[in-house]
């Protein structure tokens, strides 16, 4: 991993959003189109909102959630939620949002038709992930029911995902699909985070799943 250092948090958020919005540009100049991946969480908020005043073609990118809990849109937990809230709005209200979320009682149930509406816009020219403290990225967890399988080079891509520590149950973009970022960045805080990542660094994905695309991500921390 490329590891960047930053003085604070909101110096990070910025130079962020400046360098997800040029990577953008550059995939809108050579493709005409572009897919934009963003966790949800508590981390991201600010690079949304930096973002969402950025002055692009924001008509032909798409934006994909990493994961999503599977909770209805108005719960406050709802990752969709917060990006319509801070990432399509302003100049990004144009973007197309690719749904990871249906309102049927369990994911299991609506994955065929997410997927048949991912799969066009495969694969993510930017990807951004947040990570916790426990090692899990997007939805994949450490002891998590599907985590084999999300984590093997066949793995459709998108899976339900069920974890203790996840609480509700989630749906999430598999390790094939984050591999396949033309781009990919974590954006983490605070020195647990940095300790666990150093941690990863050295683990197999299994026991620490932010480590399958360490190979080739920049990470971005501030304290
Ligand atoms: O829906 C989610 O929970 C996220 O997509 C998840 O992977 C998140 O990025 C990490 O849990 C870090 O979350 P925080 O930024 O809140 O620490």
């Amino acid at each position: 991993m490329e590891f960047h250092e930053y003085p604070d948090r909101e110096m990070m958020m910025l130079r962020l959003a400046q360098r997800i919005s040029s990577e953008l540009g550059e995939s809108l100049r050579a493709n005409g189109r572009a897919t934009l991946s963003v966790p949800g969480g508590t981390t991201p908020g600010p690079v949304f909102d930096t973002l969402s005043g950025v002055d692009m073609d924001w008509s032909q990118v798409c934006v994909v959630l990493n994961d999503e809990r599977w909770v209805a849109e108005d719960n406050p937990r709802s990752n969709t939620r917060l990006l319509r809230e801070r990432l399509l709005r302003a100049k990004a209200a144009p973007a197309k949002l690719i749904p990871l979320r249906a309102d049927t009682p369990t994911p299991e149930e609506a994955l065929d038709g997410l997927i048949e509406g991912l799969v066009p816009h495969l694969p993510i020219s930017v990807l951004l992930l947040g990570m916790g403290e426990d090692m899990h990225t997007a939805s994949l967890f450490p002891g998590a029911d599907n985590l084999e399988a999300a984590l093997a080079a066949d793995a459709p891509p998108l899976m339900a995902m069920r974890a203790k520590a996840a609480g509700e149950p989630r749906i999430t973009l598999t390790a094939p699909v984050l591999r396949a970022a033309l781009r990919v960045h974590v954006l983490i805080t605070g020195a647990a985070k940095r300790a666990a990542i150093e941690r990863a660094a050295k683990l197999s994905p299994r026991e620490a799943p932010i480590a399958c695309v360490l190979d080739q991500a920049q990470v971005h921390w501030a304290e």
